[in-house]
């Protein structure tokens, strides 16, 4: 099996270890190929915080790890940490900014061609390293099942109902009138308490399934918590200085009927409202980046479909100038407007005062960078688990002629892409 194969090849290097030579990385590779499935499954029986699993919307790369070597609460000190040692950092910021980046104590990336493990060893500190890697090593081989729980909901709540949501869309509507901003993104929380104990593995597992084509994510901190989701949007990928992000903004249902859900398409298309909330994205992102790059190309509008709703799409790409790092791509991208607003601080101050519930993961960005590549994906359709309930987010772009109405039912539709994984 392949966990067994990494383990005994682990086990091997680290016989080899020479001490004092400083914060070492052990690398092992195995062709074998291995289902996504297979690392949830993993992760699920392991008891090392946290654990974090990654897979890319195109599934070239699945990225899983557990613990912790080294941790950073801000970005510039990852980045500063990632120039000397290239190694891969995990992590992202939440919607308010607050930043996370981790150099996980083991590391599973799967690519196309192969999977590696890389096994982080402070040799200056052997002493209390290796009691601690034989903890994960002593497990190294477990899997456990993912089982399809019907859950049994108690209680739904959420933070707010329809006639707040009302009256939150009309004071965005005189605010945009007013002049205040032009685009607004808000959000609601909708909260699941079940009886049974909720597993955010058995509902990754089924999301991958149900929601194809889509970034998947999990990021665990403690035993009880986790935040997980699958969302269609991509913050940015970066190949050196290649830079390719995309404006995601716009969305109709689809339905049981493939007629209607191509007249809703069509409708998009040609509908001022969504063609105009999508290119607010874009004209967001080219003049937070317009300093940092030297060129860009901007696609055709085009549809991006989901298995309940379908959004209009803009990819965008640039070429970053030679010294622009993660850093300066990150402080300037996020939050974009297709979860915050424009201008992006008059929005944002906006939806601190009128939101009920803090968004804390949801509408952030979650991925990885090193030296040569970099990917993160926009933390939407997504779920805070805490053992047995579980808060749903998902929001709208507001505009000067949004209707209440259609927005709440946007905002439900785009809630189900996790809601339905519950029955
Ligand atoms: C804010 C969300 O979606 C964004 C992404 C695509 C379409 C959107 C829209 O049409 O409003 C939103 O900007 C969400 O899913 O919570
Ligand atoms: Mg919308």
């Amino acid at each position: 099996m392949l966990f067994n194969q990494l383990k005994q090849q682990l086990e091997y290097e680290l016989t080899q270890i020479i001490p004092n030579k400083g914060l070492i990385k052990i690398e092992v590779q195995s062709n074998k190929k291995a289902e996504n499935t297979l690392f949830l499954r993993w992760l699920n029986a392991q008891s090392i915080f946290p654990k974090f699993y990654w897979q890319n919307r195109d599934d070239n790369l699945t990225l899983t790890a557990i613990g912790t070597v080294k941790s950073f609460d801000n970005i510039q000190q990852a980045q500063q940490f990632n120039q000397q040692n290239n190694n891969t950092l995990l992590g992202g910021i939440k919607f308010c900014g607050q930043t996370t980046f981790i150099l996980p104590r083991l590391l599973f990336a799967k690519n196309q061609k192969k999977m590696t493990a890389c096994l982080m060893v402070d040799t200056d500190h052997l002493d209390t390293e290796i009691p601690q890697i034989h903890d994960i090593l002593e497990k190294f081989d477990n899997a456990s099942t993912l089982n399809q729980t019907q859950y049994t909901i108690l209680e739904t709540t959420q933070a707010t109902d329809f006639s707040q949501w009302s009256r939150n869309i009309q004071s965005a509507i005189e605010k945009i009138k007013q002049g205040c901003f032009n685009k607004v993104v808000l959000a609601n929380a909708t909260n699941f308490k079940c009886k049974e104990t909720i597993s955010a593995y058995e509902l990754l597992a089924l999301s991958q399934q149900k929601n194809q084509h889509c970034f998947h994510f999990l990021y665990q901190e403690d035993r009880y918590s986790a935040f997980i989701g699958s969302s269609p949007e991509r913050l940015y990928k970066r190949e050196q200085q290649r830079f390719y992000t995309e404006a995601l903004a716009g969305t109709v249902a689809v339905t049981e009927d493939p007629t209607q859900t191509e007249k809703n398409g069509q409708w998009l298309l040609n509908d001022s409202k969504n063609t105009l909330e999508n290119q607010y994205v874009v004209d967001d992102i080219c003049s937070h980046l317009a300093p940092y790059i030297s060129s860009v190309i901007v696609s055709d509008i085009h549809l991006k479909r989901l298995p309940k709703v379908q959004h209009l799409r803009r990819f965008i790409e640039m070429q970053l100038k030679e010294n622009i790092s993660d850093i300066d791509c990150l402080n300037q991208i996020h939050p974009t407007a297709a979860i915050a607003g424009l201008p992006r601080p008059n929005a944002i101050e906006f939806i601190n005062q009128t939101e009920n519930f803090k968004r804390q993961w949801y509408a952030g960005t979650l991925g990885f960078f090193n030296q040569a590549q970099a990917e993160f994906c926009v933390t939407l359709r997504s779920a805070q688990i805490n053992k047995n309930t579980i808060t749903i987010y998902a929001g709208a772009g507001i505009m000067q002629d949004s209707d209440p109405h259609s927005e709440w039912q946007e905002i439900e539709r785009k809630a189900l892409a996790m809601a339905e994984l519950l029955k």
